[in-house]
């Protein structure tokens, strides 16, 4: 572990309970396929109270004014979007929120989006954790065919080092609200 580097007050609440309930050691095999000494299952703070309490008070810092949808892939998007859409519900903020499916659905409403997406929607897509950064922008890429715009990708964390990239790439804004160096982990561990 590295010093801990200081935070705000928003994002520090978040930190100390990523590092609470998120983090864990052992062997682990990623998204991608590489082996990794750490996990970090951040459903375990956005699944939580107080840590959706703390998620949603960071993200509605950054989340612009004129957004009106929250979302991305489903499974580690859905608690972070219902989490924030439901905590900005309680302080005045008309925030929808949506979910991208992995796979497109073939009867009732079918295709890749669920939930109260619209097009025109100025959206924020979300994650749990990010390593490369291929689920936030599938998630992009869906809600852009759809009609919307991509206002700002957020999320817990960003554990990789390729996402700001491909985001600059993409014409969208990103900021996580922590990284692994915020969590005192390096890239040799
Ligand atoms: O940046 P990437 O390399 O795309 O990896 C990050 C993705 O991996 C995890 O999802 P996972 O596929 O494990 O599924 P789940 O969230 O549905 O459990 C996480 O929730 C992100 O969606
Ligand atoms: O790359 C991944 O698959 C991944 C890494 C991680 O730390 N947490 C997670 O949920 N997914």
């Amino acid at each position: 572990m590295h010093d801990l580097p200081s935070l705000s007050p928003e994002l520090d609440a978040v930190r100390a309970h990523v590092l609470e309930h998120s983090v864990k050691r052992g062997d682990f095999t990623l998204k991608s396929g590489a082996k990794s000494t750490w996990f970090l299952d951040t459903k375990q703070t956005a699944c939580r109270p107080d840590g959706v309490l703390a998620m949603a008070d960071a993200m509605l810092q950054i989340i612009p004014d004129d957004a009106t949808a929250i979302g991305g892939l489903t499974m580690g998007a859905d608690p972070v979007a219902f989490g924030v859409a439901a905590v900005a519900a309680t302080r005045g903020r008309d925030l929808r929120s949506f979910s991208v499916r992995k796979e497109a659905k073939g009867h009732g409403v079918t295709g890749r989006l669920a939930g109260a997406l619209q097009p025109g929607d100025k959206v924020v897509i979300t994650e749990d954790t990010t390593t490369r950064g291929t689920s936030l922008m599938e998630a992009v890429d869906v809600v852009r065919e759809y009609g919307c715009e991509v206002v700002l990708v957020t999320l817990i964390v960003d554990r990789g080092d390729t996402c700001a990239a491909l985001c600059e790439a993409a014409g969208v804004r990103y900021q996580p609200l922590l990284t692994s160096h915020d969590l005192g982990f390096g890239p040799d561990d």
